[in-house]
């Protein structure tokens, strides 16, 4: 686990950046400036100090037995190469075992705790399918993630449309499981279906 933010530093450290960017950190429209790209990133990284499974801690009894599947899930996280954002949605579903199940907030929250440290998308992605099978030894767990990457659109290469999906499956949700075709069908996204993988 990191360390949680050192506000001091961070600002010290933009100083010193747009010092050696040329800039003047003294002029008016600078003077706030390394307080507030601090704060942003206190705000960007506040995953960090904490483990989003905790989010999970509180597992409900139900009689569902099939696919449950939260779509749409909106996440910012920001790429451990460049530190730049990367920002998209995830998609998440995972069939219960023995009818246990957590309430369908703590996925966004368990996306937004992963999403909230330095990152890669696959990594990311991952870490979420791991927590849920750990907290819920599910039948299965699915977890697919679409992102456009500020690293290959306002720089490097510049694809501005370029898409980067991402897929982690577990137990009937991993490759050749029995519910991998059904869960990746029932995200209703032209950029993800069985047949492409
Ligand atoms: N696999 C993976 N790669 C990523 C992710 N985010 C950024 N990258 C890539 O990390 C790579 C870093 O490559 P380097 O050659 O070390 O860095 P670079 O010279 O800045 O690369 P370019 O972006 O190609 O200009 C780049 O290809 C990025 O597109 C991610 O989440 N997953
Ligand atoms: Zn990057």
């Amino acid at each position: 686990m990191s360390e949680a933010i050192d506000l001091k530093s961070v600002e010290q450290a933009v100083t010193d950046l747009l010092k050696a960017l040329g800039e003047d950190p003294t002029r008016p429209g600078l003077v706030d400036t390394p307080k507030r790209v601090a704060k942003a990133w206190q705000e960007m990284l506040n995953g960090q100090a904490a483990e989003p499974v905790q989010q999970l801690e509180t597992v409900f009894e139900s009689h569902h037995s099939d696919l449950v599947i939260v779509r749409d899930i909106g996440f910012e996280s920001v790429c451990e190469h460049h530190l730049l954002p990367f920002k998209g949605v995830a998609h998440i579903g995972y069939i219960p075992r023995d009818g246990k199940v957590v309430g369908l907030s703590k996925l966004a929250r368990l996306v937004d705790g992963y999403a909230h440290r330095l990152q890669l998308q696959e990594k990311l992605t991952n870490q979420i399918a791991d927590a849920l099978q750990e907290a819920l030894d599910p039948i299965g767990v699915g977890v697919v993630m679409e992102a456009e990457h500020t690293c290959m659109s306002v720089r490097g290469v510049r694809q501005r449309l370029a898409d980067t999906v991402t897929i982690a499956g577990r137990g009937e949700c991993a490759p050749g499981g029995s519910h991998r075709a059904d869960f990746l069908a029932l995200l209703g996204n032209p950029h993800v279906d069985g047949d492409h993988e």
